[in-house]
């Protein structure tokens, strides 16, 4: 279980990126958080995984309070938090496979990172994970030569290969077709249920977040607006979380 309460975060220049945000996610769902431009999506995403400090509040996952953890902490837990970005962030020039095997550096020596010593297990786990995502015959092809969709489907690969609980999704199908985000979200989807995860995804397509979200979180200028199920999203609901700032805080 994840739980998140007063979380608050404020920029250098002042900027109130989220004011007394507060939810709560469970194993085995898909969490969609959706709002307007500078809402305070990105800013949240970012804080779950302490890539950002917000200065007041909580971030529980599981027994382990997150925001005021010191570094050598924090890195342990981040471990359990799986990242997927836009724009995969993949080494184009390894293969679908080394890619892979870089979501279990975490766990490892710096000096076994850097020389690349993987474990026959660890080799074996990659490869299941790519025949997992689709892409075992892709195992060896060079991650530049990827498609778009193959290129995120190797980072949700490489996100699974730290045995995450909760994988943070970064609007994971900006730059992919419709085919491409279709088959995206559905693995989310299943790795979701399959692995009992917490799948989280900033998303701007309000039809996706319908489709494919168990939970969804409506962000508007810092605060949470909305959070329910797809079933509860109606019409109003959604001018309220895409009002403008001033009509969705008095709502
Ligand atoms: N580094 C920063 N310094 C100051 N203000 C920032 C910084 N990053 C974000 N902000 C501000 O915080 C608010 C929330 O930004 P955030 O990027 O979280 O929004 P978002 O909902 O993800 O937007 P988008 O959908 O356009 O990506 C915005 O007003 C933004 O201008």
């Amino acid at each position: 279980m994840l739980t998140v309460s007063h979380l608050t975060k404020t920029y250098p220049n002042g900027k109130r990126g989220l004011i007394d945000v507060g939810f709560s996610i469970a194993p085995g769902s898909v969490t969609a958080i959706i709002g307007p431009s500078g809402a305070g999506k990105t800013t949240l995403l970012r804080s779950l995984n302490r890539l950002l400090t917000p200065e007041a509040g909580e971030i529980q996952l599981g027994n382990q309070e997150m925001r005021q953890l010191p570094p050598r902490a924090l890195r342990l837990v981040r471990r359990q938090i799986g990242m997927i970005f836009q724009d995969y962030n993949l080494i184009e020039p390894l293969s679908a496979l080394e890619n892979v095997l870089h979501g279990c550096l975490g766990r490892k020596s710096l000096a076994a990172g850097m020389l690349g010593l993987y474990t026959k297990e660890e080799k074996k786990q990659a490869l299941t994970l790519l025949e997992e995502v689709g892409l075992g015959d892709y195992a060896l092809q060079k991650a530049g030569s990827l498609s778009g969709g193959q290129k995120q489907r190797v980072g949700i690969a490489r996100a699974m290969m730290q045995a995450p609980q909760v994988i943070l999704c970064d609007e994971p199908i900006a730059s992919l077709d419709p085919a491409s985000t279709h088959t995206v979200m559905t693995l989310l989807k299943d790795l979701a249920i399959q692995h009992d995860l917490m799948v989280i995804i900033n998303l701007h397509q309000v039809d996706l977040a319908r489709e494919f979200a168990d939970h969804i979180l409506g962000v508007n200028a810092g605060r949470i607006v909305f959070d329910d199920g797809p079933a509860a999203l109606s019409d109003e609901a959604l001018a309220h979380i895409y009002a403008a700032p001033e009509e969705a805080a008095y709502g």
